[in-house]
């Protein structure tokens, strides 16, 4: 089987026009079952609006975007999560007021089958559904190393928990392809070192895709197996970690940048 049989995620010249600004040009990516590709570039080079498209956020004015073969040009966001992407943000969106639990089972609501009747009416079939719902959203929380926090409040959790309970409710969406968007961001070394062990569990456990945009260098170059660099919306490298810290190109966006 070749390797576009298989990709779970191709997009084919991807592009974006803000005014007279194109935010991202010509983008190319094609990304296989379990596989790490991170996606890099100095600020405002391209890499939020390219989670932005991807997502159904923004709508592409250029190229395609298919997921398992299906295009996806036009989906709203949650046609894109019901198809399989999902994505975790920047910002932390938890239900603060709500349990850890409750954050899970939300969005494991979206994929529920029984009706809207046999919920009002509390049937059998409600009651089977919600002891599976709460057994599943248990297992999510113990791949994040939040089993013993169930019961706590969303936001009297210590930020790297509050991070991980975003990863375990991107799982919840039963997705194919997960977008996670500087999830190191704000976090201590150990914190780091336990989210890079979870991101490896989504992989391997749940044969999950992973594209992560991550300004933690040593990060990237640990657990990705491609990077991609970009830098004014347009791609300036793709390859091995090994190759993108030696190339000349990826050296001067990034100095280039530091100077200004
Ligand atoms: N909705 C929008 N309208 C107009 N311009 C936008 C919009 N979204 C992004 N841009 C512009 O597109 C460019 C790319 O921005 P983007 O946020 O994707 O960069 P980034 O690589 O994610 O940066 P950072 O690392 O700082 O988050 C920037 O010049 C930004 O100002």
């Amino acid at each position: 089987m070749n390797k576009a049989e298989q990709s779970v995620l191709k997009v084919a010249h991807l592009g974006i026009a803000f005014g007279g600004l194109k935010a991202v040009n010509d983008f190319n990516i094609e990304i296989g079952k379990s596989e790490l590709y991170g996606l890099i570039g100095p600020n405002g080079a391209g890499k939020t609006t390219v989670f932005n498209l991807l997502t159904g956020v923004y709508e592409p004015t250029e190229g395609a975007i298919f997921l398992n073969g299906e295009k996806m040009n036009g989906k709203k966001t949650h046609q894109m999560v019901q198809a399989g992407i999902a994505r975790t943000f920047q910002n932390i969106r938890l239900f603060k007021k709500m349990t850890a639990l409750e954050n899970v089972k939300v969005a494991m609501n979206m994929s529920m089958k029984y009706s809207l009747g046999s919920a009002i009416f509390r049937l059998p079939s409600y009651w089977k559904e919600e002891s599976e719902v709460n057994i599943k959203a248990k297992e999510l929380l113990e791949v994040v190393n939040l089993g013993d926090k169930a019961d706590f409040i969303a936001e009297n959790l210590p930020y790297g928990q509050q991070r991980r309970l975003e990863i375990a409710r991107a799982l919840a969406t039963g997705m194919k392809l997960l977008l996670l968007d500087e999830p190191a961001a704000g976090m201590n070394p150990t914190e780091t070192a336990e989210l890079l062990d979870i991101i490896n569990v989504i992989r391997t456990k749940f044969n999950i895709s992973v594209l992560l945009i991550e300004h933690d260098m040593s990060l990237v170059m640990k657990i990705c197996e491609k990077i991609q660099v970009i830098d004014y919306g347009v791609t300036i490298a793709f390859g091995t970690p090994a190759e993108i810290a030696n190339n000349p190109k990826v050296i001067e966006a990034y100095l280039g940048k530091e100077d200004e």
